[in-house]
């Protein structure tokens, strides 16, 4: 292992670079509280600022992914599509099974200067993130309980928003609506047999309301869709941490542009045409299992220098006061300021590994299956590890059971637990 690679493992680097995002996320966030004033009066310089405030924040994972790891995203598109990115407005549809989705999707975003006014449909629990979940609300992000009753007036609300948005954006949609798990899928997939739709193998069934409700509401603002396939050589598992401890992963990404005019305006048709999208992107990622590679040729622009310049920028910025205190307290010898700058180091390395586990699947949300089901799988594969000899005989045992629960007239119960 070379110095440098020994170096982006070592624990003071990472507290650097954490100390680095959480301080400059702060001060992003004060300078995007100071716009507020400047919101009425003119709206589209406040929207302007907050973009760039945000592409501050926002670049600097990207350049911790592209030149602190050196993870180079590899992008399949149609040449004639390349010509449109960055050039117009976009909702994005992307496959949720990967920890660092969202970090290859920036990066897109940056190579096609859209990053700062990127958007997406999140849970609204990411709002409540400190430094990023404050910035998406500057950035106009819509929110989303995953409860259509709640959501449907602010979702809405929000994208008709956008309607006059000074910057062109892509607007990303999870349309699985939750990270893909062994457990979700079987679930998702029990819904699409009652549903008689065909199986997926690497996505959960799409949730289409959301979907369509974007297209209604963002017609003659948004140009295309992007259907966007993510995957990851030699079947990779990246993670968050991996990136901050220097590890280089090898994303693969397929970009088909579909202009907006052939998407169904009708409810119905328009969930067909989301499923057969998707029954697509699964033969994609079924390929890509085989082959190692998506159709189409390999376009990938060059990575720019600004979202490192911009991260050494804020590194240097911000290096100079930790070094004036670290200074003061070598010359002050005093117990109470070195008790305060251990608190201090702690908390920042306590807040953003906190930050981190949000990206972690392991800590997914139970969205999708839930209650009676999800708890009865849950227990059938705990009992199954456990057990293994008899876990053949138990988990038909526990299919029985909802299959007796089922004709009992708890289906209903069963569907709703489900959804
Ligand atoms: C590569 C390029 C990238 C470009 C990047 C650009 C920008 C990046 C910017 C920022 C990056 C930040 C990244 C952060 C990512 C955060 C992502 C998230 O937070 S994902 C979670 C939030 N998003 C969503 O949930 C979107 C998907 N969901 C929807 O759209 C839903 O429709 C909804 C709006 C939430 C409403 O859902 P609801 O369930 O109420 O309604 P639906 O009609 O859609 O579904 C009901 C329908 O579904 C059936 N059902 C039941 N169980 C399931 C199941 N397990 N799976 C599938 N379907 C299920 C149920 O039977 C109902 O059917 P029916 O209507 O027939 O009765
Ligand atoms: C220089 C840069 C240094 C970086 C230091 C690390 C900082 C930490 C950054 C935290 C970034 C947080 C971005 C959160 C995006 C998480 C997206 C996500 O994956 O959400 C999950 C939802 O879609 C679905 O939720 P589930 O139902 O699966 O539950």
């Amino acid at each position: 292992m070379g110095l440098v690679q020994w170096l982006k493992g070592q624990f003071l680097c990472h507290l650097i670079i954490c100390y680095g995002f959480l301080v400059s996320g702060l001060l992003v966030n004060l300078l995007q509280i100071c716009t507020l004033p400047l919101w009425p009066i003119n709206k589209q310089l406040a929207r302007r600022i907050n973009c760039k405030l945000g592409y501050s924040l926002t670049s600097q994972s990207v350049a911790l992914l592209e030149w602190w790891s050196g993870t180079e995203v590899t992008f399949y598109t149609d040449p004639a599509d390349y010509q449109t990115y960055g050039k117009e407005n976009a909702i994005v549809v992307l496959n949720h099974n990967f920890e660092i989705d969202f970090l290859c999707g920036w990066t897109f975003c940056d190579r096609f200067g859209v990053l700062g006014a990127s958007k997406c449909l999140a849970k609204k629990e990411l709002s409540y993130l400190p430094v990023i979940g404050w910035m998406w609300y500057f950035l106009e992000m819509v929110f989303i309980k995953r409860k259509w009753e709640e959501d449907k007036r602010s979702f809405v609300q929000s994208l008709q928003n956008l309607r006059d948005y000074p910057e062109n954006f892509w607007f990303l949609l999870h349309c699985e609506g939750t990270r893909f798990t062994e457990e979700k899928h079987q679930i998702s997939m029990e819904v699409a047999e009652k549903k008689g739709l065909p199986k997926l193998k690497h996505h959960l069934l799409p949730r289409t309301k959301g979907f369509w409700v974007a297209v209604q509401n963002l017609r003659g603002t948004v140009a295309a869709v992007y259907c966007c396939t993510l995957n990851f050589r030699n079947n990779e598992t990246p993670t968050l941490l991996g990136v901050i401890n220097g590890k280089k992963y090898h994303p693969d990404l397929y970009i088909r542009r579909i202009p907006l005019e052939s998407v169904p305006e009708d409810e119905a048709e328009c969930s067909s045409w989301l499923h057969k999208l998707y029954q697509e992107k699964d033969q994609f990622q079924e390929d890509y299992s085989h082959t190692g590679c998506f159709p189409g040729p390999v376009v990938t622009p060059p990575r720019g220098p600004w979202s490192l310049i911009n991260w050494i920028g804020w590194t240097c910025l911000l290096l100079y006061p930790l070094y004036l205190l670290l200074v003061q307290l070598v010359l002050s010898g005093s117990i109470l300021t070195i008790l305060a700058t251990v608190a201090f180091c702690s908390a920042v390395s306590v807040g953003v590994r906190w930050m981190i586990g949000q990206t972690e699947i392991k800590r997914s949300s139970s969205y999708g299956p839930t209650s009676v089901a999800y708890l009865m799988l849950a227990l059938v594969s705990a009992v199954c590890t456990y057990k293994r000899r008899q876990s053949l005989l138990l988990s038909s045992r526990v299919n029985i059971t909802m299959l007796c629960l089922m004709n009992l007239g708890y289906d209903k119960l069963i569907s709703h637990s489900i959804s």
